[in-house]
């Protein structure tokens, strides 16, 4: 199968350039995305693009493919199924912290569904073409990573007890109300993520909690802001969080937590949310 690898260097945390990667703007602006089913910012294992690939001048040809890999160290697609342009595709983004900042390396192998004569041209075009949109992609990686790396933030807490995840069902806006969310809050100015996540959840839940690990990806949501989320725990282990601002508050067990209508940008979240409360049980 052809492969072709591109690498790309950028100043700045993993964290950040792999929000910038999964960012479905970063997609967009790299050109041919004609449609996607993820439900937030950020594509998730299972999400599938579609794309109207401009081949040569005048022709364009539909190609689908689906994430089969998002996590800490990059981005994995392949073909959504086999009638496409191409026989066999995948496309690996791999990240990598270097004492210059993250590199990114692009790997993309396909397979022509042409013979010989077929597969050099294909090679020719597909090569050419791909080629472009590794530029491009690279350039709008580049711009992301800076417009995140200002981002105002937004913390998140995953307060986990006896093997089950505090969750709050949001009362406002009408258009968010009754869906779920994690405990937390906008980040004050000179505030510490830390502090923002104590006084929220006194604010929210009327328990103070002990702030962990930073876990799960970064999280671009509407207007701008950037989430990050951090385990927790209650301070005090025989305190009962109420719901304050919410509507409810809920002690979710892992078989629970797929079935709750949560907050799209918390989607993302999910796989490592399940990883925390299995690590718990
Ligand atoms: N706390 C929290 N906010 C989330 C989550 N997922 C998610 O998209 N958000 C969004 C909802 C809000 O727009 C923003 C959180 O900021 P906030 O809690 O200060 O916002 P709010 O809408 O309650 O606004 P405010 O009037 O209280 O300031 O982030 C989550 O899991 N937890």
């Amino acid at each position: 199968m052809p492969v072709l690898r591109s690498t790309l260097l950028i100043d700045a945390p993993i964290r950040t350039v792999a929000a910038a990667v999964r960012d479905v703007s970063v997609v967009r602006a790299t050109g041919p995305l004609a449609q996607c089913t993820a439900r937030g910012d950020l594509l998730c294992v299972g999400d599938e693009l579609s794309f109207q690939v401009p081949l040569v001048p005048g022709v364009r040809v539909p190609m689908r493919t689906k994430i089969v890999r998002a996590d800490d160290s990059g981005i994995s697609s392949e073909l959504a199924s086999t009638d496409q342009l191409v026989r066999r595709l995948r496309h690996d983004i791999t990240l990598a912290e270097t004492g210059a900042g993250t590199l990114v390396t692009d790997s993309v192998r396909w397979l022509s569904p042409w013979g010989p004569i077929g597969s050099a041209a294909d090679v020719l075009l597909m090569r050419r073409f791909v080629l472009k949109l590794l530029q491009r992609r690279g350039n709008a990686v580049r711009s992301r990573v800076l417009s995140l790396g200002r981002a105002p933030v937004v913390v998140a807490a995953a307060i986990v007890h006896k093997g089950h995840l505090l969750a709050q069902q949001r009362s406002y806006p009408e258009h968010l109300a009754g869906r779920w969310e994690l405990p937390g809050g906008r980040v004050e100015a000179g505030e510490t993520d830390e502090a923002a996540l104590i006084r929220e959840c006194v604010e929210e839940l009327g328990a103070r909690v002990t702030v962990g690990a930073r876990f799960g990806p970064d999280v671009p949501l509407p207007k701008g802001y950037l989430m990050r989320a951090y385990a927790a725990t209650l301070a005090d282990g025989d305190a009962v969080p109420e719901a304050l601002e919410h509507l409810a508050v809920e002690w979710v067990p892992v078989e629970r937590l797929a079935e709750l209508d949560w907050l799209d940008p918390d989607i993302a979240l999910l796989p490592e949310l399940h990883a925390l409360l299995t690590e718990t049980l």
